[in-house]
């Protein structure tokens, strides 16, 4: 464990060892704690040792970026019709020219669910992004058992909510167009993820940043790692005592960035609210009333694909508090 640009870094490297023995399960004990503690403080983190091969972290970020540098009428191949079965629609988005965000992405749910668009070019896109879901939902499952022991919740607590194909979970490649004068820096305007868990990967040029104490702290990259992030969905279920943390992308002049999201989420039919663990069992007072995600979601989903939403009309997850 390392503190590199504020960010915590955590070595998964000693739950990938079978039983363990005494040692093993000490780094294990340790790595929970400082996970939970990076949670309940930044709401961000790093891991390495997670699991996903770098080789193929690497092609997963140059097989998209030698997709959004073909011509508009390539990507359009892989436009989804609107309608669709998806809370989003998945393939090639290009943000609306009028939204001060630059950037453009392509969405991959889980493989097995059969919405995806797949780009015919680059040859080999499929394979490598739909293996990259498949290592990153495991590492998810990880994740997601190392925060409810952590939390106190029995093992595969989350999974109850997470392990379901009407959870959506997605893949987000995104693209991001250099910095202009006339277009200014924002890559993405600063935002909370609305979902449980987020997995990022990202090329080597750097621009997320993350709100602590009132100040940005850079996200920077660092080889090897993925950073993980708390979404709004857990940040309700443990009753504000993990943190779904304010971010936010800025470009910069003259580079191309290039990321890689995975949204790990919940059935859309669950109902969301403060667990009694960490409300009526401690005596503490609910933050937030409770929702169906999909109610959540589809507020979220106005934000992106109905602007320009003023600010007053802008959802977030301060519309569930108490
Ligand atoms: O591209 C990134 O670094 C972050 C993307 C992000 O925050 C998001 O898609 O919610
Ligand atoms: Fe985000």
């Amino acid at each position: 464990m390392a503190a590199a640009k504020g960010l915590l870094t955590v070595d998964l490297a000693p739950f990938f060892i079978g039983d363990g023995d005494e040692v093993t399960r000490a780094a294990r004990a340790s790595a929970i704690e400082t996970i939970v503690e990076a949670c309940r403080t930044y709401g961000f983190f790093r891991v390495v040792n997670h699991g996903v091969p770098g080789e193929l972290v690497s092609r997963s970020l140059e097989l998209p970026a030698a997709f959004f540098a073909l011509p508009d009428e390539e990507k359009a191949k892989v436009v989804a019709d609107p309608d669709g079965a998806t809370p989003i629609p998945a393939g090639y988005f290009r943000l609306p020219s009028h939204s001060p965000e630059n950037a453009e992405y392509l969405l991959i749910y889980q493989p097995h669910l059969g919405h995806n668009l797949y780009p015919a070019n680059p040859h080999k896109f499929r394979e490598a992004l739909d293996e990259c879901h498949k290592k990153l939902a495991k590492l998810g499952i990880l994740v997601q058992e190392i925060l409810a022991e952590g939390m106190g919740l029995p093992p595969g607590f989350f999974q109850e909510y997470t392990d379901s194909d009407s959870s959506f979970h997605f893949l987000a490649a995104l693209h991001y167009f250099p910095a202009t004068e006339e277009g200014g820096t924002v890559g993405l305007s600063k935002h909370e993820d609305g979902r449980a868990l987020t997995f990022l990967l990202q090329d080597n040029v750097g621009g997320l940043e993350v709100l602590k104490d009132g100040e940005w702290v850079p996200a920077e990259p660092i080889d090897g790692t993925i950073i993980v992030n708390i979404g709004d969905l857990i940040q309700v279920l443990t009753n504000k005592k993990l943190k779904s943390a304010t971010h936010r992308v800025v470009r910069k002049p003259g580079m191309h960035r290039h990321s890689l999201v995975y949204f790990l989420s919940i059935d859309a039919d669950k109902w969301i609210e403060p667990l009694p663990e960490f409300t009526d069992k401690v005596s503490e007072p609910l933050s937030y009333r409770g929702f169906r995600h999909k109610e959540y979601a589809e507020l979220r989903n106005r934000n992106k694909f109905h602007p320009p939403a003023t600010p007053k009309e802008f959802y977030n997850i301060n519309y569930y508090a108490i």
